[in-house]
């Protein structure tokens, strides 16, 4: 683990915006923090990077702070400055030395080459979200706190960076804050899920999303839909059947577990013959309802 907290906890007068907050992220993953607004997002990170203090609890940081780097959600930049000169700036105060390929590679990265001469004062919401990351980037740090890094960014800019976010993986862990749980569901391998300063789940996004909502099944056919149908509504595991085509069901279950135990000797003992099956994903938005409402 590169980042953990034990009991993280913070009060800003009598409101408590972190309350106990364990949470564990691997090396070199990207890690998403979703909640509501007011969950504690921003709270939380502006902690892990050192900008507000807890009020009790504990980090453990795996990563020299030096090699930290920090995008807060509406970041500021001196007006009067190129786009150039800023990452130029974030390059010799993050990583001294030959910085000038950096710096041009990284505007690359950003989509920012082609207003890399202008100055800063003018540049959209979007494009100062971009300066932004590649503030971040250009130091080549080992963990990343971006907060909401895509939420100014219109669809093209949004893909953009979630490309560059997922070009990170393996390389450096980064732990991004963001509303857009389809962005999450995209480019996160784990995800925490923070609500009224709670964090109600920590884990892998696949096994959040796995069977989660519903546990459910999707089966694909060749033949012998109407025996298997037959035979699955007679398991006291199973909780309905729906045939969506002539040869693929939908299946609704007690349990994942129980499914994957009896599910492939049904289908065998009826006959019939399989192409596919596979429990069936949530989408992050529905567990996203499920955990938070
Ligand atoms: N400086 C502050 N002083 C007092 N209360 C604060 C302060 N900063 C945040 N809060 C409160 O703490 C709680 C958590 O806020 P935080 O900004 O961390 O949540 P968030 O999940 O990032 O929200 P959003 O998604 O709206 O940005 C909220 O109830 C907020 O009003």
């Amino acid at each position: 683990m590169i980042v953990q907290t034990r009991d993280l906890t913070k009060l800003y007068g009598g409101h408590t915006a972190l309350s106990a907050v364990d949470i564990n992220v691997p090396d070199r993953c990207v890690y998403g923090l979703v909640g509501p607004n007011g969950a504690g997002k921003t709270t939380l990170l502006a902690i892990l990077a050192g900008l507000r203090r807890p009020t009790s609890g504990e980090i453990l940081l795996g990563v020299a702070r030096h090699r930290m780097a920090v995008l807060p959600d509406t970041p500021q930049f001196d007006p009067w400055l190129t786009g150039r000169e800023v990452v130029a700036l974030a390059a010799r105060l993050a990583a001294p030395g030959d910085t000038e390929e950096r710096v041009e590679q990284t505007l690359r990265d950003a989509g920012l080459a082609d207003a890399a001469q202008r100055r800063v004062g003018g540049y959209s919401r979007g494009m100062l979200q971009r300066l932004g990351i590649a503030c971040t980037l250009v130091g080549e740090p080992s963990l990343l706190l971006l907060d909401e890094p895509a939420s100014a960014l219109d669809p093209a800019g949004r893909r953009e960076v979630l490309d560059l976010i997922a070009r990170l993986r393996g390389h450096a862990t980064v732990i991004m804050s963001s509303h857009i749980l389809a962005d999450v569901q995209e480019v996160c391998d784990s995800v925490g899920i923070l609500r009224d300063g709670r964090l109600l789940f920590e884990g892998r996004l696949d096994s959040l999303l796995v069977g989660r909502a519903v546990p459910a099944y999707r089966i694909h056919l060749r033949s012998g839909a109407e025996s298997a149908t037959e035979a699955l509504r007679s398991q006291d595991w199973v909780i309905g059947v729906d045939p969506l085509t002539a040869n693929r069901l939908h299946l609704n279950v007690r349990s994942l577990a129980e499914a994957e135990a009896s599910l492939p000797a049904v289908l065998a003992g009826c006959g019939a013959h399989v192409i596919s099956m596979a429990p069936e994903a949530a989408d992050l938005e529905d567990v996203f309802l499920e955990l938070t409402s």
